[in-house]
């Protein structure tokens, strides 16, 4: 079974994500992928230079993720922009990395993709699992996680789809409002449902 973990920024996607490997399941991660395909030398580094400039270039030759954040979190044209190149780049990657899980005789594999719902990839996966979290506890979270001000963290959190809405797409939801203990529950209660332990 081909598991789609997501939920918005900072719901605990990478804290499930970090539980379902105490089960021994393997993770496709879409920020990690995020990171490989814009290292030094990649083509698609390159676009992203030649779109923002080289002001988003650090001198050692790597993305400044700060300044490109800066960015694209506050203009959705240039969100646009960066995912218009972007994407394309991560979505082969993740599928390369799944098809290499399931040839190696993985039984199932969790994709982990923050965007799912935004960049309709319900096809890449059999079950969504969403992690969900109150915006209060979001907003918390993230502005502690990242040290950023409220302001930053809202913009961050208004660059994506609304909890409701991934919610209404789940086929099971995890609410991670309160202890890990109990999403780590919740978590065991629909792992045995769908069969997987
Ligand atoms: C803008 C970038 C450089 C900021 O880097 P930074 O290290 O600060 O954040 P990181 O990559 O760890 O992402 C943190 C979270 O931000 C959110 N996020 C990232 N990119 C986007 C986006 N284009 N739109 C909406 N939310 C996004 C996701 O919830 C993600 O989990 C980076 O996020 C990026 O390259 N984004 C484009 C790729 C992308 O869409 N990644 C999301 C997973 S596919
Ligand atoms: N149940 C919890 N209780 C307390 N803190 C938590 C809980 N779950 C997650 N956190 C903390 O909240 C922050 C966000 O969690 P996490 O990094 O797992 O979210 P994420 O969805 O993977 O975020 P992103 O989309 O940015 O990658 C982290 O600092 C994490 O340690």
């Amino acid at each position: 079974m081909i598991i789609g973990l997501t939920g918005s920024i900072a719901s605990g996607k990478s804290t499930v994500a970090q539980m379902l490997q105490g089960y021994q399941l393997p993770i496709v991660d879409a920020d990690i992928v995020a990171r490989q395909v814009v290292e030094p030398g990649t083509q698609t580094l390159q676009q992203i230079a030649e779109a923002f400039g080289q002001e988003v270039m650090k001198e050692d030759g790597t993305m400044d993720r700060e300044k490109v954040g800066a960015i694209i979190f506050h203009e959705p044209a240039q969100r646009k922009v960066l995912n218009d190149i972007i994407h394309p780049a991560i979505r082969a990657e993740m599928l390369r990395q799944r098809d290499e899980l399931l040839q190696n005789g993985a039984a199932h594999v969790v994709m982990d993709i923050p965007l799912l719902f935004e960049s309709k990839l319900q096809h890449f996966v059999d079950k969504i699992l969403v992690v969900s979290v109150t915006e209060e506890i979001q907003l918390a979270r993230l502005m502690e996680r990242n040290q950023l001000p409220e302001s930053e963290a809202r913009a961050r959190i208004a660059s994506q789809l609304p909890m409701s809405v991934k919610e209404k797409g789940a086929d099971a939801v995890i609410y991670n409002n309160t202890t890990k203990q109990s999403t780590a529950e919740q978590l065991e209660k629909i792992l045995q449902q769908w069969a997987v332990i």
